[in-house]
């Protein structure tokens, strides 16, 4: 087992004097490693506790592996703590799958035995056939970046860390290891049914790949270590990049200024998307993959100067020609439909305000941000509203009707910024003003003499 030891010094995976907690099914791998361990608790003057959970799925069959790794802690003067949980009802009571119940259960056992020695290290007993079926699945399933490197040899956990010493061992090592100490562990027979596309890796690829290269596990770890260290080190120097690309950033929302991101290597690219798609999700979804990743580059580095996407939970991605925007905020301000009284004044969700009065007197100079109608010719109610799909407008001096939407075109408002813009309808259904934008022909012209409307806008 000169690769355990290997590996636990190169890594710097256990510190002399400490408390190592490892978790033993009873199966090989796990058995296995407590040997080991329990071989190097003198040298390293090691307190070494065995933690195990029984997840009832098996009855007797699970209680009887509980009762074998406590007698063996005990012939091995090792400390050991057992639990028994129904992971089965708490599965059931949290909607969720038998396997991802029983990992949440042990993972929060783990954290419970940790605290209670005092503990910083937990081992498990992951090995070199893990590694190669892990990154190979997770390849064929389309991750990216960090997670190609597969099982980590040490990540945080808790208080402390995860170490995993068999990554460099093959299964048949393992086994040969719990023969030649007489070990005698338990095989749990439900462990082949339960994850079918691992055991398809298991059963097929991975025999292929040993007969070309017996070592192949060892090939895969370098790979897992270098891959690691490479990313981490790209991880760094787009931090430090995108740092000069942000425009915004909150909980809520993140904006990049476009022209200094595509100016960044495409490997920063990559990685920043995915900076800032972890960032507001926290962790990013396991139903995103590279493709969603892809397309919002595609998006940012096309000619079309907008453009938008939709991402889960509502996330929308919005291209708008200088800047990009990543938010959540859109939802409440799309839709709102507001009579608007006369006379009245009303704060619209996007904070512009929208005064209404009648007068007699015509302001002179009237801009875009005023308009104005003869009270008799009015046909109410007005209506303030978001703009709709197919909105059209007859604007003056101009034959037929033009588009809302080019209208925003031309006055470069950015793609966010439209999804709440107000536009002003009367009771015939007419588009009379896209406030501070734009009025139609239906505003009044000339110098008449009576009571008008007034409308103002004040953004
Ligand atoms: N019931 C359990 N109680 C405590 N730790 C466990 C338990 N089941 C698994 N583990 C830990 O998680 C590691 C990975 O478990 P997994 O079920 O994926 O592997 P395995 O091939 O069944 O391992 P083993 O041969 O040790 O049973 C194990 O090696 C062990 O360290």
């Amino acid at each position: 087992m000169r690769d355990v030891y290997t590996l636990i010094k190169k890594q710097e995976l256990l510190e002399e004097d400490s408390t190592v907690v490892v978790g033993v099914s009873g199966g090989p791998d796990s058995l296995a490693l407590l040997h080991m361990l329990i071989c190097l608790k003198e040298k390293m003057n090691l307190k070494i506790i065995a933690a195990h959970m029984d997840h009832m799925f098996r009855g007797e069959e699970s209680k009887a592996e509980m009762e074998f790794v406590i007698d063996f802690c005990e012939k091995h003067n090792i400390a050991s703590e057992a639990k028994q949980v129904d992971v089965s009802s708490y599965a059931m009571k949290n909607k969720k799958n038998k396997q991802v119940a029983a990992r949440e259960c042990r993972y929060l056992f783990y954290k419970e035995i940790l605290d209670k020695h005092h503990s910083k290290t937990l081992a498990l007993g992951h090995h070199g056939d893990d590694q190669v079926e892990t990154i190979l699945m997770r390849l064929v399933r389309g991750n990216t970046g960090e997670a190609l490197a597969g099982i980590k040899v040490k990540r945080p956990f808790h208080n402390g860390i995860i170490i995993r010493p068999l990554l460099r061992t093959t299964k048949e090592n393992i086994l040969l290891y719990c023969k030649e100490n007489n070990l005698n562990p338990r095989f749990d027979s439900s462990n082949e049914k339960s994850d079918y596309t691992r055991n398809r890796f298991r059963k097929t690829v991975l025999p292929f790949l040993k007969s070309e290269n017996p070592q192949v596990h060892e090939k895969f770890q370098n790979f897992s270590e270098t891959f690691l260290e490479d990313e981490t080190y790209l991880q760094v120097l787009t931090q430090q990049q995108m740092n000069k690309v942000f425009k915004r950033q909150d909980l809520s929302a993140v904006e990049i200024d476009i022209k200094r991101f595509l100016n960044l290597p495409l490997p920063l690219q990559r990685r920043g998307i995915k900076l800032i798609l972890n960032y507001l999700y926290v962790n990013i979804p396991s139903s995103l993959s590279s493709i969603h990743i892809e397309s919002i580059q595609t998006l940012l580095s096309q000619e079309h100067p907008s453009g938008s996407l939709d991402y889960p939970g509502g996330l929308k991605v919005i291209k708008s020609y200088t800047t990009c925007l990543f938010t959540f905020e859109h939802t409440e301000l799309e839709k709102y439909r507001i009579e608007l009284e006369i006379p009245s004044s009303v704060t619209l969700p996007n904070g512009f305000i929208i005064s209404c009065n009648v007068t007699r007197e015509i302001p002179i100079h009237r801009g875009n941000d005023t308009f104005l109608m003869s009270y008799e010719a009015i046909s109410t109610p007005l209506i303030i509203r978001p703009r709709e799909q197919g909105d059209k407008m007859k604007l003056k001096g101009m034959n037929g009707r033009k588009k809302v939407k080019d209208i925003f075109i031309d006055e470069k408002i950015p793609l966010h910024s439209r999804h709440a813009w107000p536009i002003v309808e009367d009771g015939n259904g007419n588009i009379l003003w896209v406030p501070g934008l734009k009025k139609s022909k239906f505003e009044e012209e000339g110098i008449h003499k009576g009571e008008f409307v007034i409308l103002h806008v004040r953004v």
